[in-house]
């Protein structure tokens, strides 16, 4: 029988690095170690994943069985990635790190004492086995996020709100919060394809995407749901609030100032939506929510409706 302490998953990068003689939850080895041995894990070590945080974590903690550290910070903005690790200290040392003219990100080292140059000169030679590892796990992070969105829009596609969905709905379930979806449909979009060319279709598709987004807080998430459909996932908003949202958004959308050719094209968006319900799956919330974005088309366009 396994006990719910036990676990019969095998995690293959912390085996791998178990193998090579490091684990993660031990505190850094106190064995004297020299400059060269540890580039030389670190080559081994840091090609165990492809996890830029993992690789991070890894770093820090190996940097400092040479160079004593209080923290490490990370962030490379394109890849929306920011790391803190540690207590924040005075002294800083820090790294815009790049390969071959390709930003990598900046990382700094912190501590309470001051770096002396022989330690600076350690760090920047334990940075070069960095760089490659680092590089690739972005290249990763960049194939993972864009297998994630849709290219048109720049917003989640089906397969994210698939994953994002079911997530959202244990976390609301586990810490008994609210969780409202907004599904909306731009009204008589095949007249605007129609009367001005797809490529206008794709421009007006784009202005509302990033209207949506202007509109909503970071936590809200933005997916198109089919050609011209989008889900909007507000965590944490009840009934009421997800309501107020929506008429914010149509009232956005209504204002958005869309040309072809100089020529102003209206444009207006028709809503449903749909709170979670005790024990309700995501394809039930999904239905009520396309439900009520049907009653908001057959009363009239530009409106929203609420499921019952
Ligand atoms: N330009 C462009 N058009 C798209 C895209 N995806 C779907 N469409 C078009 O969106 C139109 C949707 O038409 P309908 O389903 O009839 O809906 P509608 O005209 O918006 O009418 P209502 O939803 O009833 O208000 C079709 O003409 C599709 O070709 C896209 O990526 N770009």
């Amino acid at each position: 029988m396994i006990t719910p302490s036990q676990t019969n998953t095998i995690d293959f990068d912390t085996a791998k690095l178990q193998r090579l003689g490091f684990s993660g939850n031990r505190a850094p080895s106190l064995r004297p170690i020299s400059l060269a041995q540890l580039r030389q894990q670190l080559g081994m070590q840091l090609q165990t994943s492809l996890d830029a945080e993992r690789i991070l974590k890894l770093f820090f903690t190996a940097v400092q069985s040479l160079v004593p550290l209080d923290a490490l910070t990370y962030q490379q903005p394109s890849a929306d990635l920011r790391l803190e690790l540690g207590e924040r200290a005075s002294h800083s040392a820090g790294y815009r790190l790049s390969h071959e003219g390709e930003y990598l990100g900046e990382l700094i080292f912190r501590r309470q004492q001051r770096f002396s140059d022989e330690e600076l000169g350690q760090l920047e030679s334990l940075l070069a086995s960095l760089l490659f590892p680092l590089r690739n796990a972005l290249l990763y992070r960049t194939a993972v996020q864009s297998a994630l969105r849709d290219p048109l829009t720049n917003t989640g596609n089906r397969i994210a709100m698939d994953q994002i969905l079911q997530r959202e709905i244990d976390l609301a379930r586990r810490n008994l919060q609210p969780l409202s979806l907004l599904m909306l449909d731009l009204d008589h979009f095949k007249r605007i394809n129609d009367d001005h060319g797809h490529s206008t279709g794709d421009e007006v598709l784009i202005d509302v995407a990033a209207t949506l987004k202007s509109q909503l807080r970071n936590v809200d998430m933005v997916f198109r749901y089919g050609g011209e459909e989008f889900l909007v996932l507000l965590s944490g908003t009840c009934r009421d609030a997800a309501s107020m949202v929506g008429e914010r958004l149509r009232h956005a959308v209504q204002e958005l100032q869309c040309l072809a050719q100089g020529i102003p094209i209206e444009v207006s968006i028709s809503l449903g939506c749909a709170s979670l319900l005790a024990g309700e799956s995501a394809e039930s919330l999904l239905r009520r929510a396309d439900n009520a974005l049907y009653v908001a088309k057959r009363d009239g366009r530009n409106r929203l409706s609420m499921a019952g």
